[in-house]
């Protein structure tokens, strides 16, 4: 039995159907991330966990125990889960440390000890805890939602895009450093984002949610890697997606002969590649000569970004792929660092690492 269990959770607003029935298995101490388009059901799901709501149909268990079953359903205060809204939702008109005390009895032994415990464990100076919400930044308004929802002690911890606010730089220490003050609470937690790298880097378990119901459920890499399908790979990053002949452990497509990561497959399919799987190396014409089985291309164009420059290759040499006609040529889309960017019009050898992703 898993720590949080979903069975066919479902929850309908009117005519809109936000959830169509879930299933979701969260293991104790660990960090699961939901993704997926705006709309799909994310902060609906979070809600029904959080026992803001009930769910129309379905179960939600936590560490053995029925928190909701249909519309019978635990309150939310007595669920001890701790929930960090995208907007700190801070009380105004509470000093810092109030704030943070606000779920610690008044004439609890240590009390205002233990809310500068709690400051300090989320990075707050104890010059703040006097002041009110405005003063704040809002990265060190998030804090406070944190440690306000940590003094709750909950048994689990629910984020609802809690660092979108923050600027790229601080979002990515912030996060880290939540991570790591969760795992070291053995704290269970749920993330809610839009960010596909946020989830990747933060979680153990991704789900990504489309239409009220999951697409796919497992590991960072293995969603990474090995999506179910398009929506799947294209949501949590860059794929090249095209038609391959497969057999023996090989795909022979546009792009060459290549190793996939299926043994058993002898079909026509889509595979799928992430950009940085595609090394390119300046060449010239000339450099293509007598080498018939090595892959070519032209730079079509070159967008530099700083660290990573896009870089779009028309293939020159391509092998013919089964749907050649319905294709065409078009450009493929690929990576390279900034500092070695390619012009527009310059001939490249491609170079494939790694296996392609058969689709089902
Ligand atoms: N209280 C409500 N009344 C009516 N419809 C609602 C209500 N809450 C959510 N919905 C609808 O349910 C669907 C799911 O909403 P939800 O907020 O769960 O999506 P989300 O994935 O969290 O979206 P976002 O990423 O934009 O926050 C949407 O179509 C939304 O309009």
């Amino acid at each position: 039995m898993s720590f949080l269990e979903l069975s066919d959770v479902a929850k309908n607003y009117g005519p809109v159907t936000a959830l169509a029935g879930v299933d979701l298995r969260v293991e104790s101490g660990s960090r699961t991330a939901i993704v997926g388009p705006s709309g799909c059901g994310k902060t609906t799901l979070l809600r029904l966990i959080a026992g803001f709501e009930a769910p129309d149909r379905g179960r939600i268990a936590l560490d053995g125990k029925v928190l909701a079953n249909g519309g019978a359903a635990v309150p939310a205060h007595r669920r001890g889960i701790g929930v960090v809204a995208q907007d700190g939702a801070l009380f105004p008109h509470l000093s810092i440390a109030d704030n943070i005390g606000f779920g610690i009895a008044r004439n609890a032994d240590k009390r205002a000890d233990h809310i500068v415990e709690l400051a300090y464990i989320v990075g707050l100076d104890k010059a703040v805890l006097k002041r009110r919400p405005h003063e704040l930044s809002g990265g060190q308004q998030q804090r406070v939602a944190l440690a306000r929802a940590m003094a709750m002690k909950p048994r689990l911890m629910l984020l609802d895009e809690p660092f979108s606010a923050l600027d790229t730089g601080l979002r990515a220490s912030m996060r880290k450093a939540v991570a790591e003050l969760l795992e070291e609470a053995g704290i269970t937690t749920i993330l809610v984002t839009h960010d596909q790298a946020e989830a990747l880097s933060f979680a153990n378990q991704v789900a990504v949610m489309r239409d009220g119901l999951f697409s796919q459920v497992g590991t960072p890499r293995e969603l990474y890697f090995q999506p179910r399908d398009r929506m799947v790979a294209e949501f949590l990053g860059d794929a090249i997606i095209v038609p391959a002949r497969i057999a023996d452990g090989f795909a022979v497509s546009r792009l060459g002969r290549i190793a996939v990561d299926t043994k058993e497959r002898r079909d026509v399919a889509r595979i799928m590649l992430r950009p940085e799987q595609i090394l390119l190396k300046r060449t010239s014409r000339e450099g293509m000569s007598g080498t018939p089985d090595m892959l070519f291309g032209e730079v079509t164009d070159c967008e530099f970004a700083g660290a990573v420059c896009t870089v779009a290759v028309r293939l020159l040499n391509s092998p013919d792929p089964p749907d050649a006609a319905a294709i065409g040529n078009t450009p493929l889309t690929l990576r390279r660092t900034g500092m070695d960017a390619p012009e527009v019009g310059e001939i490249v050898r491609l170079t494939v690492t790694g296996k392609a992703h058969v689709f089902a």
